[in-house]
């Protein structure tokens, strides 16, 4: 048996200070990681530079000593590898080839075809597994085939996911035959990264928020449980971290429909609903304000001990509700764990 906090939170125990790690906490808001990523020429560059991406994993770990390190790569790297073109347009986010049609699904690389492109990725994980302190966690990861959808579809960022919601509408059969290639390569991306010493998964469902009723079990729950059980039934024991962002009421259960192990919870919801609705199914993880971390001062430690004491009663991963802005100041961190820690 492990003493990894983090595995001892996924197991359901209750601990009486919980490990703690930040969503993107390599990140722009570090003067180190800026230096990194302008090494490497761009973002793209940067993920697949196995020695830089390991470099910025590591950056924080050594700064804040967290319990976790997140992989250094992104959710859009699978669609690339399935074959859509990728660019990052600078301030204003991810750009991709579209993929609306049967014959665009068609197309698209087959799950076993991805492992050549995505090989720095495995490379990088194997890097930091040999390299984390030994106290320090390592969690894989990938985007919910939903949200990995929505960008393939708009091919870009959408406010409201309208392209993905239309196809739906319009063309039911080519949305579900691509979320079905989506969830199978997934599966083999993230059994790659486990093989490479990734000891924990967190698959990211950003836009599970905008699905309602019959549409969020169908295209936020089932394919979460289809990924899930098939990495479980491949590598036994694997703790499986789920976030389906904005899920509001639908929170409530998601663990046990989907199988996952943790629940991280973003910031609109209530911290004591959540341990009465939530945390009776395990770990949850979350979930401060990352705005906290722009403003800092007594609010943030007041937040923090507030989050930790609602959460107290059971299994608990700290966390903010959502990833740390650049703007945010790197000494309110450090003020963040000692109010973990030092209570
Ligand atoms: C939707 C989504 C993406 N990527 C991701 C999501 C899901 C989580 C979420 O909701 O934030 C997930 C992601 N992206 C990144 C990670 C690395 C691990 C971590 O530190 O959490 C993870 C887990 C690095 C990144 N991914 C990106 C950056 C910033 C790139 C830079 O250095 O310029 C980082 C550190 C770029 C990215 N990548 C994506 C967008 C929309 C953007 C542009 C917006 C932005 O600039 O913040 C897609």
């Amino acid at each position: 048996m492990t003493d990894k906090t983090i595995l001892r939170a996924l197991r359901g125990e209750v601990q009486p200070v919980p490990p703690v790690w930040m969503m993107r906490q390599a990140g722009r808001y570090l003067p180190e990681y800026r230096a990194t990523r302008a090494k490497a020429g761009d973002f793209l560059s940067l993920c697949y530079t196995p020695d830089l991406a390991a470099e910025v994993t590591l950056q924080p770990i050594r700064r804040y000593g967290f319990d976790a390190a997140i992989l250094f790569a992104d959710i859009l790297l699978l669609p690339q590898a399935l074959g859509t073109d990728l660019w990052f347009e600078t301030g204003e986010g991810p750009r991709l080839s579209p993929v609306t049609t049967p014959a665009g699904v068609a197309a698209l690389r087959g799950k076993d075809d991805i492992h050549d492109r995505l090989a720095p990725i495995y490379e990088t994980v194997k890097i930091l597994a040999r390299e984390l302190p030994r106290e320090t966690t390592l969690i894989g990861f990938a985007g919910a085939p939903w949200t990995v959808a929505t960008y393939m579809i708009a091919g870009r960022g959408t406010p409201d996911q309208g392209p993905a919601h239309r196809l739906i509408a319009e063309d039911r059969a080519t949305f579900e035959a691509l979320i079905a290639r989506i969830t199978e390569a997934t599966i083999e991306y993230l059994s790659a990264q486990v093989e490479a010493g990734a000891e924990v998964i967190k698959l990211f469902d950003s836009w599970a928020g905008s699905l309602k009723g019959q549409d969020f079990d169908d295209f936020a729950v089932a394919p979460a449980r289809r990924i899930i059980a098939a990495l479980k039934e491949r590598h036994p024991g694997l703790p499986v971290i789920a976030f389906p962002r904005e899920a509001g009421e639908n929170y409530a259960g998601f663990a046990r429909r989907t199988g996952a192990d943790c629940v991280a919870l973003d910031t609109s919801v209530p911290a004591d609903w959540a341990a009465r609705e939530v945390q009776i199914d395990g770990c949850v993880q979350g979930n401060l304000d990352p705005r906290l971390m722009v403003t800092g001062g007594s609010e943030l430690v007041a937040e923090t001990r507030r989050i930790v004491r609602a959460f107290s009663g059971g299994a608990h991963i700290f966390n903010l509700g959502h990833g740390i802005t650049p703007e945010a100041d790197p000494d309110n961190v450090a003020l963040m764990i000692e109010a973990i820690r030092q209570g």
